[in-house]
């Protein structure tokens, strides 16, 4: 049985206080299958404004803090992020494959350890605020495509559960990578929303026909004036 279309839902609480957070959290709870907390609302509130967010929720958590140093040091901010439970965090695949292995190592050895599920680890591939344009820029070998593919099968050999990726490649990605690797696809835009600064997007139903397993869907929820309803509007836009 297919999951029923919210659960592939994360929206990105991109916002610095608890009370909003939760608030907005509440207003989405039963159009969406999880909340994405990423580097705005941590640098602000850190690990307890998560817990203050999540406790009582019963939404699974998709910790966004795009991790990126030496090996030794991202195990350690893995360790550090177990006990917040999470069901997928990020890294970055540009760390290389030494840092993704010590990171899905840490993952597993860890939620181990403290008898929790494990926390899925995802690789960032290339940016969804990134083009053609960019990779000159930032020393990549382009065309994006081809380098997101290149990352996604290092972090794939590296022993992460999946990657972070733009709509765009999802297909190719999906032939490429078989049915079991995670695709969590950001960039997605309805027809009727702002495309605000992400360049390669697509909306939530042809990012699902191309194969991605989740969508993570920001300021086309929050900033929208009533929010449950834009959930509810892309979950319905997803039901075949
Ligand atoms: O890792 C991510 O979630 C991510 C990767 C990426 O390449 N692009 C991207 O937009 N994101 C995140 O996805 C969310 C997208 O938000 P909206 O553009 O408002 O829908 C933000 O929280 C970004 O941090």
């Amino acid at each position: 049985m297919t999951a029923p279309p919210t659960d592939r839902i994360f929206v990105a609480l991109d916002m610095t206080d608890v009370a909003g957070a939760r608030a907005m959290a509440g207003k989405v709870a039963g159009m969406v299958g999880g909340v994405k907390l990423g580097l705005e609302f941590f640098v602000a509130q850190g690990p307890a404004g998560i817990r203050a967010v999540v406790d009582g929720l019963d939404l699974p958590l998709f910790l966004d803090l795009k991790l990126h140093d030496i090996p030794n040091t991202v195990a350690g901010a893995v360790r550090s992020a177990a006990p917040l439970a999470p069901s997928f965090l990020t890294v970055h695949a540009a760390g290389g494959p030494a840092m993704l292995r010590a990171a899905a190592d840490a993952a597993r050895e860890e939620a181990e350890r403290l008898g929790l599920p494990r926390m899925r680890i995802l690789a960032v591939t290339v940016l969804t605020s990134l083009g053609e344009e960019d990779m000159e820029a930032t020393g990549q070998q382009g065309p994006v495509a081809a380098q997101v593919e290149r990352l996604a099968r290092m972090a794939r050999d590296a022993g992460v559960d999946g990657i972070v990726c733009s709509p765009a490649e999802v297909a190719a990605l999906r032939a490429a990578l078989g049915p079991d690797f995670i695709l969590m696809v950001p960039g997605i835009r309805p027809a009727w929303a702002a495309a605000n600064d992400q360049k390669r997007i697509m909306t939530p139903a042809q990012a699902v026909a191309a194969g991605a397993d989740h969508l993570v869907i920001g300021r086309p929820i929050t900033a929208d004036a009533d929010p449950g309803a834009a959930a509810r509007r892309i979950a319905e836009e997803l039901t075949p």
